[in-house]
């Protein structure tokens, strides 16, 4: 079983003299968690990510437990002198991917994300949107066990947008973790098992907020599992509402963009349920518990 990625008594701070980002931080992301951290503009949001993605070593304190670990930065490096694919295709070798696995995920990403076009457009010629899309492919490609995300959102369409959502549901549901900053209060909303405020140079852990209400359009799902079988907890989740309709039968509402990866999650449960009937519904549920 895989440790939890630890941080005790870290603290950050820029030149031997800055004044200290962040101090005395103690917080921990366990497998399989997805975990929102909020805070104002420079309140070291950014500083957090880069020590939970070890792109940057704390001042003092220490780090454990950091597993596979992939990031997508708030400003990415556009001028690279290769394409998107060639681009992609390197990295995926650095994450450990043979190349052909790596041009295979590569062009998938690419594909998701809707940046198949420009798979052979050098890197410094992409606009920032398709910019920003490879900078997401670089991070799923080798389906990271900790995925940080800072801004990762913003440039991107409205497709791409959906599509990184269902990644990060993937992700979670495939046992990986996921951090991420995103200055939108609605995204992902309901979803988080945590949410960290940075402020004063602390990290502290928030009650959780009573979900909203799920907005835009949802899937309903009957799903039928072993006569005592416990509902997968990445599919409670996900899902907006789950009603037990019979014994081992439920009635989900998911959030369209959350059903392709509800609907695997369910297939790929030991043992797996047997999805009755997938519709999609106009008039969005109330939270149920
Ligand atoms: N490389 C650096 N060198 C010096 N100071 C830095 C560096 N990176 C960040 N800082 C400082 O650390 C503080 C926190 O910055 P950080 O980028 O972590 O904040 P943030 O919460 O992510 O901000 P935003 O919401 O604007 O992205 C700021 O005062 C910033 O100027």
């Amino acid at each position: 079983m895989r440790p939890d990625l630890c941080l005790r008594d870290a603290g950050r701070r820029y030149g031997l003299r800055g004044p200290w980002v962040l101090r005395g931080i103690d917080m921990t992301v366990a497998p399989g968690r997805l975990v929102r951290v909020e805070g104002a503009n420079g309140s070291g949001k950014s500083t957090l990510l880069r020590l939970l993605a070890g792109i940057d070593a704390p001042s003092e304190g220490r780090i454990t437990g950091r597993p596979r670990t992939a990031y997508v930065p708030e400003r990415f490096p556009p001028a690279l002198p290769f394409s998107a694919a060639g681009y992609l295709t390197h990295l995926g070798t650095v994450h450990g991917l043979t190349r052909k696995g790596a041009a295979r995920a590569a062009g998938e990403w690419l594909e998701r994300l809707g940046a198949a076009a420009y798979a052979e457009t050098p890197m410094a010629r992409l606009s920032k949107g398709s910019s920003q899309k490879v900078a997401v492919a670089q991070a799923l490609l080798a389906e990271p066990e900790l995925l940080v995300l800072d801004e990762a959102w913003t440039g991107l369409d409205t497709a791409a947008r959906a599509e990184l959502e269902r990644a990060v549901a993937e992700r979670t549901a495939a046992g990986g973790s996921v951090v991420f900053v995103d200055h939108d209060p609605r995204r992902l909303a309901g979803l988080p098992d945590a949410t960290y405020a940075v402020r004063d140079a602390g990290v502290v852990r928030q009650e959780p907020a009573r979900a909203p209400a799920p907005s835009g359009p949802q899937v309903l799902v009957e799903a039928q599992g072993p006569p005592d079988g416990r509902l997968p907890e990445a599919v409670r989740r996900m899902a907006s509402s789950a009603e037990e309709t019979g014994p081992g039968t439920y009635r989900l509402s998911v959030p369209a963009p959350h059903s392709d990866a509800l609907l695997r999650t369910l297939l790929a449960a030991r043992p797996p349920w047997h999805v009755v009937s997938v519709t999609p519904r106009t008039t969005p549920p109330g939270r149920q518990g």
